[in-house]
């Protein structure tokens, strides 16, 4: 009983616990497919019976042949060929059902942690590099989906296989029945090291996996720095020692791999050899007859491969089980905020157009306990005004463009918007409709330019683009492209100069007619009359509208309602004079 409990606790913590999860996980997937996946186990199950049964059938016939018994050898014969046909038929059905089940369980699992990625909290993900999450999305989705049937089915099968042939061997041998399961106890005592093992290496083959197509993907981002400062040849370098990294980690693998394989096929050589004697043995000694012995021959080598499939079963479930674990963490990471929804749904419904304000009080935020980014933070921007904030470079402005949207929250204080009633809602990501948002940097995606507006509101006519475009300043080269609108953007807004990327995002923020907007450095790019044009314009849209700039140019500062500075952890409202002696100063 103690020795019970003790097996039972040993199964239950670590590794087999993790195990066990991560097997349940994956098998919540498979809820939908129970039925297809019950007949893809019947088949299976009826693919072993027709194999052993044709083994039989082929004792009674070489027995009928050599005279040893009086079994009809056409109606044998009939049998032997009719379970082979029935076999690849059925082999037919179970690879069409597999590779349905494979492709939608691949196709939900991408899809859910796709989703997953976009609404999780945004710092946590932050810790993801991209090449990671590709590998994930991809190499450990793919691997969980394939495994859904090469797993427990397989086991299943497998198991009722094994059972069974040693089932025929006992009826006609209770001996070699013995000797055929001689090499069990030493594989029970080995497996739980070799489990740890092979789980060790699985992890690491994963993590240098996304470590190479981490690589890859950062160096084919910043292909023009890798020209512009001559680093091919050190790139290249660098891919190979990432390379060599996981070729290292692959061979080691590698040759654990062979050497449990040869160590477990040793064993089942042995096992298979002692069978054999046996038979020949019993043979010798007129025990059995030639068609008992053909069917132990049969069976010993069905046991042997039949041994290696169950014994194959435990990477390929180490495999599916590290994978899923990679995945489950992206589960185990907590959504994104989302406060007072039924507010904000109300202030949506009852002041359209007529404007939101913005503002913080007493706010503080730090991305870790080390450093406070800036704290009591007072800001406000209200309906019709410019607001900027300005400061040095990474000294928190933004931060505080994310902490409007929602992404990050403050530590301490309020972050809220309030309508034209005085009706006052925390910021969270549900306030996020209200905003619209330039970041810096580059942000079209590859389509078209009216495909670039149309993601921010579906239903947008031409003329409505194009008066966005105006009001951006963008439209004046757009008209001059060959298909103006509909002409084609490359990746990343391949194709055009930084300065019409940006005048492009700022067009697809004004198409949304959001209260407020946001413009983080989104006119860094622009001449100062273009950029003073284009806030002139966003203003006289004749739209209630909240902008809040951050900026190193001072050149647009003479235009702001209001100018924040943001300095050394502090964050102030600087007057008229100090607004002028900045413009003195650039
Ligand atoms: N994801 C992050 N995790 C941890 N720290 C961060 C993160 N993003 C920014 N920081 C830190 O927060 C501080 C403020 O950064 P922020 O990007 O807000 O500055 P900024 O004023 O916008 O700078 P710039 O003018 O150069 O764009 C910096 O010290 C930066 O190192």
């Amino acid at each position: 009983m103690e020795f019970i409990k003790k097996v039972i606790r040993k199964i239950k913590d670590g590794m087999l616990q993790e195990m066990f999860e991560e097997t349940k996980w994956m098998y919540t997937y498979a809820k939908k497919y129970k039925f297809q996946i019950f007949f893809y186990i019947i088949l299976g199950i009826m693919t072993t019976v027709m194999g052993l049964a044709s083994s039989v059938g082929s004792k009674y016939l070489i027995d009928a042949v050599t005279g040893q018994d009086k079994g009809n050898i056409a109606l044998i014969a009939i049998f032997i060929v009719a379970m082979g046909l029935f076999s690849i038929g059925i082999n037919a059905v179970t690879t069409m059902i597999s590779a349905r089940i494979n492709i939608r369980v691949n196709n939900e699992i991408q899809a859910e942690v796709y989703d997953k990625i976009l609404v999780a909290d945004w710092i946590s993900m932050k810790e993801f590099h991209s090449g990671d999450l590709l590998n994930r999305l991809n190499g450990d989705v793919n691997t969980v989906a394939s495994s859904i049937l090469s797993w427990i089915p397989s086991l299943i099968t497998r198991s009722v296989q094994f059972v069974g042939i040693l089932a025929i061997i006992l009826y006609y041998d209770p001996t070699m029945a013995v000797i055929a399961l001689a090499s069990a106890p030493v594989m029970l005592i080995v497996s739980k090291t070799l489990m740890k093992k092979m789980r060790d290496y699985n992890k690491r083959m994963r993590q240098v996996s996304s470590e190479v197509m981490s690589f890859n993907e950062e160096s084919f981002q910043n292909i023009q720095s890798v020209k512009a400062f001559d680093l091919v040849e050190f790139f290249s370098n660098r891919l190979r020692n990432v390379q060599q990294n996981y070729k290292d980690v692959f061979l080691d693998y590698n040759k654990f791999s062979v050497y449990t394989s040869s160590f477990m096929s040793v064993v089942g050589m042995f096992v298979a050899y002692a069978c054999f004697g046996w038979g020949v043995y019993r043979l010798w000694t007129g025990h059995i007859t030639f068609g008992t012995m053909t069917l132990f021959v049969q069976l010993s080598g069905q046991l042997s491969s039949s041994f290696k499939s169950l014994v194959s079963l435990v990477p390929s479930a180490i495999s599916a089980t590290t994978s899923a674990g990679r995945i489950m963490e992206f589960f185990k990471i907590k959504n994104e905020s989302k406060l007072e929804e039924e507010k904000v749904k109300s202030i949506q419904n009852n002041t359209q157009g007529k404007g939101l304000s913005v503002e913080l009080d007493d706010v503080e935020f730090s991305y870790d306990a080390t450093k406070t980014v800036f704290k009591n933070a007072n800001v406000v921007a209200n309906p019709g005004e410019i607001v900027a904030l300005v400061g040095p470079s990474g000294e928190g402005k933004t931060t505080m463009v994310r902490l409007l949207l929602g992404l990050i929250n403050a530590k301490d204080g309020q972050a809220i918007i309030k309508d034209i009633n005085g009706v006052r809602c925390k910021i969270s990501s549900a306030t996020r409709r209200f905003f619209a948002y330039v970041p810096q940097g580059n942000t079209i995606f590859s389509g078209t330019i009216a495909d670039n507006m149309r993601m921010v509101k579906p239903d947008a006519t031409d003329a409505e683009i194009v008066e966005a475009l105006k009001a951006a300043c963008a439209y004046d080269f757009v008209k001059k492209l060959p298909d103006n609108i509909n002409s084609k953007v490359g990746e990343r807004g391949g194709g055009f100069s930084e300065g019409q990327a940006q005048r492009i995002s700022i067009a697809r923020a004004l198409l949304r007619q959001s209260p407020i907007l946001l413009l983080d450095e989104a006119t860094s790019a622009l001449d100062v009359a273009t950029e003073r044009e284009v806030l002139r314009n966003i203003m006289n849209m004749g739209y209630a509208r909240t902008c809040i700039v951050t900026t190193h140019r001072p050149s647009v500062l003479t235009m702001c309602d209001r100018v924040y500075r943001i300095d050394s952890g502090v964050v102030c409202d600087i007057g008229e004079e100090e607004v002028e002696q900045l413009v003195r100063d650039f």
